[in-house]
């Protein structure tokens, strides 16, 4: 198989040259077993194409590859040539977003003009905040002992890191992870989703256009269980960081741990509560949360798939979330997601299309649930679910307690703050939160008793490229963005100097 192939998206008039091999060393290889996998379209289930798959070989070969890179070059590399190196990146990144963004749409099904650009957008923007926060977040303390003696702190990267990411951000999650490890001096071996890698393989070529030297950053497309697996337990590996299901997350982490103790992040799943008290402005908490359920088809982490609401403004939000999706989500009204008035696209594959579709048999067959369809099923080979919403669920609801990861929500009834934060709370997750309220108390009340890396007051998946992001309980372990996105990738180290005279 070639290592490329031209790729035509006739909706937008555009024909480019899609890489398909493992980038290694700046340049593109097949796999050593020359073991490919298909990448499929989720809104026509038709081939896209298909690309090379790295084997165990190939993990050590770009592990290698990073390390040389590290020792060599990298490690001795400044602080601000690394910010500089970012931002030649982040202009290559605004010159090829509208190409970025439709191979996006292309690979994921997310829908372009109402999502796939808002990820490019988002991702110039960070990519900005690390090429500035590379030679300004990089300073450690000076700790004065005594007249003899004092110490300071560096921030030492941690060397090679690993990088595993999912499939319903691709390229953005990657550059959660790339641009944050760069910015602290690592060097890098990033695996995709094994769905959507064609993103991430293009953009793989903006690296060395931008400066940065051969190694630096490795792309290895490949399943999971084989890519993935390696580059867990790969014992010169320093640091992994991984975004995805919970279980695999388990699975890293247990890897990690047996082979050679590295560090890990996760940023796993989630069940995040949205709260609507009774004094909430109703209108608002529908247009956040009809988002912050809808938008990506529901595939988000922190997607707000439970949705409590006081039992005396209950009835009156139903009615006004069901409006609203109806009127402004559109289920339907167009199933290409390269039209423009395609708000809902497919979930990703068959599997989650098939695994959605369980929980939602089951809501209504097994708990007899009631269910608002907020739009009508459609004829289509593409993997496309017409938004649900279950009401009158009850906390120890399947529904209520699993991450369903598709455009499904639940809805509980609750009296009292005591009620509520204890329902928000029961669950296994804890990635974030929202809370709707014109009470400055009740607000910050439930800010602090809600136990979840995120919190949002009165809006909902309203993230910051500056805030840190990450989750309490199974949601995960660390932090990304901000400063705490450079921090995961450095390591303390200590340095005592004694000047006692000889
Ligand atoms: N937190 C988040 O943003 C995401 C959460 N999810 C959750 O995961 C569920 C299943 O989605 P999947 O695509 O199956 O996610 P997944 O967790 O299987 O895949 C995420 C990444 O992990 C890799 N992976 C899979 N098995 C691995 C292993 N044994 N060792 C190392 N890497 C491995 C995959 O190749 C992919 O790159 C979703 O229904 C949702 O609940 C999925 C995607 C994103
Ligand atoms: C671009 C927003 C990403 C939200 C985190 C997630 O769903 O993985």
């Amino acid at each position: 198989m070639s290592l490329f192939t031209d790729i035509s998206i006739p909706q937008l008039n555009i024909t480019y040259k899609q890489p398909l091999g493992l980038y290694i060393n700046n340049e593109f290889v097949a796999s050593s077993d020359h073991k490919q996998i298909e990448t499929v379209n989720p809104a026509t289930n038709t081939v896209i194409t298909s690309f090379y798959a790295a084997s165990d070989a190939d993990v050590n070969t770009a592990v290698t590859a990073a390390r040389q890179a590290y020792e060599q070059v990298w490690s001795k590399t400044s602080a601000e040539h690394r910010g500089r190196l970012l931002h030649n990146l982040g202009q290559l990144i605004v010159e090829n977003k509208e190409l970025l963004a439709a191979i996006e749409t292309l690979d994921s099904g997310k829908p372009y003009y109402t999502n796939a650009l808002a990820d490019l957008d988002q991702i110039s923007q960070l990519t900005t905040y690390y090429a500035g926060a590379a030679d300004k977040y990089n300073k450690g303390q000076m700790i004065p002992i005594s007249h003899e003696k004092y110490a300071y702190t560096v921030r030492s990267p941690y060397g090679v890191v690993a990088q595993i990411v999912p499939w319903n951000y691709p390229l953005a999650m990657a550059s959660w992870k790339i641009q944050g490890a760069l910015a602290a001096g690592n060097t890098i071996v990033i695996k995709p989703a094994e769905n959507t890698s064609l993103s991430l393989l293009y953009f793989a070529q903006l690296i060395e256009k931008a400066g940065f030297p051969p190694g630096v950053v490795n792309v290895l497309p490949g399943l999971g269980a084989v890519t993935g697996s390696s580059l867990a337990s790969h014992t010169d590996v320093d640091k992994i960081a991984f975004t995805g299901s919970t279980a695999v997350g388990q699975k890293i982490m247990a890897l990690a741990a047996t082979s050679n103790l590295k560090a890990v992040t996760l940023e796993c799943g989630g069940k995040s509560p949205a709260v609507i008290f009774d004094d909430a402005n109703l209108d608002e908490a529908v247009k956040w949360t009809t988002a912050g359920i809808f938008y990506n088809s529901g595939q988000n982490c922190t997607a707000n798939s439970r949705l409590l609401v006081h039992e005396s403004v209950y009835d009156e939000f139903l009615e006004k979330f069901t409006k609203y999706a109806q009127e402004e989500w559109k289920f339907g009204s167009s199933l290409d997601p390269f039209d423009e008035s395609c708000t809902v696209g497919p979930v990703i594959s068959k599997a989650q299309y098939d695994r959605i579709q369980g929980y939602i048999e089951h809501g209504k067959s097994q708990e007899k649930l009631s269910s608002k369809e907020i739009g009508s099923p459609v004829e289509s080979e593409g993997f496309f679910i017409p938004p649900t919403i279950f009401i009158d669920v009850t906390a120890e609801s399947k529904l209520a307690q699993e991450e369903i990861f598709g455009p499904v929500a639940v809805v509980l009834k609750f009296k009292d703050y005591d009620e509520a934060i204890a329902l928000a709370n029961n669950n296994a997750y804890g990635l974030a939160s929202a809370v709707f309220t014109e009470d400055i108390r009740k607000a910050n009340f439930f800010a602090r008793d809600i136990r979840a890396g995120t919190v949002w007051i009165n809006s909902s998946n309203d993230e910051e490229i500056s805030v840190p992001f990450g989750g309490f309980k199974m949601s995960g372990i660390g932090r990304e963005l901000g400063e705490s996105g450079l921090e995961a990738y450095t390591q303390t180290k200590a340095v005592h100097v004694n000047i006692s005279k000889l």
